[in-house]
């Protein structure tokens, strides 16, 4: 039940953010926060990352309530007691559901997290991405430990 509770609060987080920049800045508008490192800019995106598949939102719809069923189900099934398995899944369904909500309201995904850190071409992205990619990589460390468990099992 937490775990819903953690997607609730990264969709509430991602959309006020998303309101935030509709309101005050005008597409495309630009501010430092760190010089040549962290910039928020006002920016849309019809696609998925890297803006492939630009428009294509019945593909995006389609994907997104399979991966939002897919993850409940993982939730309630698989996940019940594994709290790093969990916490990686409510991350995930927190961000798919924040990008639906732009898709299905706006027709767009707003980004505005524009980092130069990972490479000098990295997308600019929002809340809803981050928690996404973070909760990509928790269960990749998930996955990593339960390999090496079964290992381990295997051994002794
Ligand atoms: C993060 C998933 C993208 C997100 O997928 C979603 O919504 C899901 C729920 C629905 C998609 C239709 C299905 C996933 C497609 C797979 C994909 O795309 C490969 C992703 C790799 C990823 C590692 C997990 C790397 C990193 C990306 C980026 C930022 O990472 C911090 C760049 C984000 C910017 O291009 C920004 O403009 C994107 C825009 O906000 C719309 N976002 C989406 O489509």
């Amino acid at each position: 039940m937490i775990y819903y509770l953690i997607a609730l609060f990264i969709i509430a987080l991602d959309q006020l953010t998303k309101w935030l920049i509709v309101k005050n800045m005008e597409e495309g508008e630009s501010i430092t926060v760190i010089e040549n490192l962290f910039y928020i800019t006002s920016h849309r995106n019809q696609g998925a990352a890297w803006g492939i598949l630009q428009g294509k939102m019945w593909f995006f719809y389609i994907i997104t309530i399979i991966v939002i069923i897919g993850i409940v189900y993982y939730l309630q099934k698989h996940a019940k007691g594994i709290p790093l398995f969990s916490v990686s899944l409510a991350f995930m369904l927190g961000g798919a559901i924040g990008n639906f909500i732009d898709r299905l309201f706006r027709k767009e995904v707003v980004d505005f997290l524009n980092t130069y850190i990972f490479s000098y071409d990295f997308p600019i992205f929002n809340i809803a991405d981050a928690a996404l990619s973070i909760g990509v990589v928790l269960l990749i460390i998930y996955m990593i430990q339960e390999e090496r468990k079964e290992k381990k099992e295997k051994l002794d």
